[in-house]
């Protein structure tokens, strides 16, 4: 007999994760949010005699602010529903405040940290919530707020589990008394959580002998019925896939394999002597797993550019430098609408650009899959704005959020296998390309000058005080303390004026060359005019964002930074990264993930649990998420990467809320040196491609540089997660360092 679950979801970031240990029992799970049914209690109540019992998530907000943090959701108690109900950390909270219990502020806040729940006595009898567990176990906490039942009538509420820190005891579990009503305060669905399936597999249980007693007392409801009502709840995600997969041919793909020395240097010195544009995501340092390639993209007049505007909701389609295009027609035609010669004017939201690039793309995949992770077709950068729950708000200048080329022509370098391939899907590789690589391999070696920036010229540096950076922190703080987020990712915006232009390509090689990253990429978007560009990115970046397959797919938060200086070994700097407060910082942001990638697929990993890598500058907290079983689902690789924009690691958590915060709150003051709209822009979005054989990687756009208006003005962002656990001077250097990482270029 499969169950009907409901679950209501306060727009947590954890939800997910909490879903498929649901799922995972083979129960089926619908998903409301909180807020779903509005003020209509009446048409809820109905609505519930479709289901077998209720889980009450986790989420931001504290149920003593009531409606506004969580509906109605309070009368399920006070109007004793005849079913089973698991609340779990706010779901926990709101159910104790309706027998009774109050509210109040954990002594000592704990997010993502593990503790030690221990079982009241007889907790774990048979038929309970904790049947078959042992007396103490390990789960993770997420929460600012706490039961407190002492003044509560103890005959409603029957204790189960309880917590001992700093602040004392504190109440993990309850039962309501006579009642099927449970909660926990802790995160049985978190990665580093012990015995969370058990949990949800006893309230089953008990679900399952509650609804056999309902079935036999025939209050049961039509199933038939129920099927429709379901059907059309469950509307919290949107689950159509961007594009329909279909049979895949295969289709012409030239390859031609060079031998090589592996070098890093490689790909900039092809670079350096390419007489035509290019794109480049390279590899400056070489690790297993990540950075093992460089990627030089060569766009033509046959390349197709999409660029898409956020603040006026329009995209732009032409081919490359066009000659039909001017400058001035081309930001026009943005600005109006008004159509331009060469321009095809698409009045379109974000969510429906992805459509527009999935639909170009669905005829361009193929079913040749040689071992190449790039063989032709989008490349680009998508910036914060195209995320979820992000807005771009009309300020002055329209920027793009969003630029993607269609790439037919690449060289594409692996280091580890030792060759370098010319790889065309027009059989027109670019002679002046080939003559340009074929000098570089059969030349002598590279040499190790390091380019310099040219002298004479002046760098106007402006960023943010430290006295608006002290406010928008204890702003951060303020909120963390009250419960609306568990980690707020702070950032800071720079401007760098130089006093001559400096070509950006030069600016990328100094950059490149001092903060070698296994991510760098080089996006000079010169579509409409030789020497122009509209966006152009220089980034060193370390974290890979999302990187996919036909089947599997991955990614690698980074949360949890130490700065590198003569004393710190690698020794010392897994000592610190291993104190709670970096755990916990990677912790959210991991399960964060998880959950991400749960909303469209059955089975996720933690490949990896924060491991310590070393780069130039710091040393960074890494773990690695996989998704399982693209093949069989309905979404591709563009599904994942549109879902869990923007990346975790940039936002905190829960996402929905804490990006809210960061644009209305609490970075609106602290960037207005740079936009009045607290926009992030380029920053804190992605760069990568989407390549014709199903394969995809995009990097997180930090420790870069960006400019709207032709390399005139560059901006530069740097943060880092504050927690409750940070200080506002360890947060302040952190946020220094990352930014010394690409204004050090400016600075000699
Ligand atoms: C915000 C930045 O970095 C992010 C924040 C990190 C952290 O808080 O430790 C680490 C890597 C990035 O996910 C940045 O570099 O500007
Ligand atoms: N994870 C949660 O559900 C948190 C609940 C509540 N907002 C708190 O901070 O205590």
């Amino acid at each position: 007999m499969v169950l009907n679950v409901l679950f209501v979801d306060f727009y947590d970031s954890f939800t997910y994760n909490l879903v498929s240990l649901i799922r995972d029992q083979g129960q089926h799970v619908t998903i409301i949010h909180f807020d779903s049914y509005g003020e209509d209690i009446e048409r809820f109540w109905k609505d519930l005699q479709c289901f077998d019992c209720i889980v009450l998530g986790p989420g931001p907000g504290n149920p003593e602010n009531g409606f506004p943090d969580v509906g109605f959701m309070e009368q399920l108690f006070v109007r004793q529903v005849d079913l089973p109900v698991l609340g779990v950390c706010l779901g926990f909270q709101l159910m104790c405040k309706s027998v009774g219990c109050t509210i109040e502020q954990l002594p000592s806040i704990k997010h993502g940290q593990v503790y030690d729940v221990k079982l009241s006595s007889g907790a774990e009898t048979a038929g309970s919530l904790f049947e078959g567990y042992p007396s103490s176990f390990k789960s993770v906490r997420y929460h600012s707020l706490h039961v407190n039942c002492k003044n509560s009538d103890v005959s409603r509420i029957v204790p189960l589990a309880f917590t001992d820190d700093e602040g004392g005891t504190v109440l993990m579990s309850v039962q309501v008394a006579n009642k099927p009503w449970f909660g926990v305060q802790y995160h049985p669905e978190s990665c580093c959580s012990e015995l969370g399936g058990k949990l949800i597999e006893n309230f089953l249980k008990i679900t399952e002998r509650h609804k056999q007693a309902r079935v036999r007392a025939s209050e049961s409801s039509d199933l038939s019925t129920a099927q429709g009502v379901i059907r059309n709840l469950d509307q919290t995600i949107d689950k159509s896939s961007i594009y329909q997969k279909q049979d895949l041919q295969a289709q012409n793909i030239q390859i031609e394999e060079i031998p090589i020395e592996p070098c890093t240097l490689l790909a900039l010195q092809i670079c350096n002597l390419l007489t035509e544009p290019f794109f480049l995501m390279s590899s400056s340092t070489i690790h297993e797993n990540r950075g093992e390639f460089s990627i030089i993209a060569l766009p033509n007049e046959r390349s197709t550019v999409y660029t898409h505007y956020d603040q006026v909701h329009r995209t732009l389609v032409h081919q490359w430098r066009d000659q039909r295009i001017t400058l001035e027609g081309f930001a026009s035609a943005a600005e109006t609408g008004l159509s331009c010669d060469g321009v095809d004017i698409i009045n379109q939201s974000k969510h429906e650009f992805w459509k527009t690039l999935g639909t170009f793309m669905q005829p361009k995949m193929m079913a040749n899959n040689p071992d190449i992770p790039f063989i032709g077709g989008l490349v680009g950068v998508l910036g914060y704005e195209m995320g979820q729950f992000t807005v771009h708000d009309r300020e002055g200048k329209l920027v793009p959020d969003a630029k993607m080329v269609y790439v037919e022509n690449s060289v594409v370098v692996d280091y580890q296998k030792g060759v370098l391939m010319l790889i065309s899907l027009n059989n027109k590789f670019p002679e002046n390309a080939r003559s340009a690589v074929m000098k570089i391999v059969q030349g002598s070696k590279p040499g190790t000058r390091l380019p310099q920036l040219p002298d004479g010229v002046e760098y106007d540096i402006t960023m943010p005080t430290k006295e608006s950076y002290v406010r928008a922190y204890n702003k951060s703080q303020s909120y963390l303390n009250k419960g609306d987020s568990y980690e707020v990712c702070l950032t800071t915006q720079t401007r760098v004026v130089p006093s001559k232009r400096i070509e950006p390509w030069r600016i990328f090689q100094t950059l490149i060359c001092r903060n070698p990253a296994p991510f760098s990429s080089f996006f000079e978007f010169t579509d409409i005019k030789p020497g122009h560009s509209d966006l152009c990115l220089l980034s060193t970046s370390p974290e890979r964002f999302l990187k996919w397959d036909a089947d599997t797919c991955e990614l690698r938060p980074i949360k949890g930074t130490v700065k590198k200086d003569g004393n710190t070994t690698r020794e010392l700097a897994t000592k610190i990264l291993k104190t709670p407060k970096e755990f916990g910082e990677n912790l959210m942001i991991l399960d964060l993930i998880r959950n991400d990638l749960y909303e469209l697929l059955d089975v996720v990993t933690v490949d990896e649990l924060m491991s310590v890598e070393e780069y130039a500058t710091v040393y960074q907290l890494v773990s690695v998420v996989k998704g399982h079983g693209l093949r069989q689902a309905p979404y591709s690789g563009i599904d994942l990467l549109q879902h869990s924009l923007p990346p975790g690691s940039m936002t905190g958590a829960p996402k929905r809320k804490t990006v809210e915060l960061l644009h209305d709150e609490i970075e609106k003051e602290l960037n207005s040196h740079i936009s009045p709209t607290s926009a992030r822009g380029v920053y804190s979005g992605v760069t990568g491609y989407m390549s014709c054989n199903d394969r995809g990687d995009w990097s997180v756009n930090i420790r870069c540089m960006f400019s709207y208006d032709n390399a005139r003005t560059w901006r530069l962002g740097a943060g880092g997660a504050v927690t409750v656990l940070s200080t506002l001077e360890g947060e302040w250097q952190e946020m220094l360092t990352k930014l010394e990482s690409a204004l050090q270029v400016f600075q000699n």
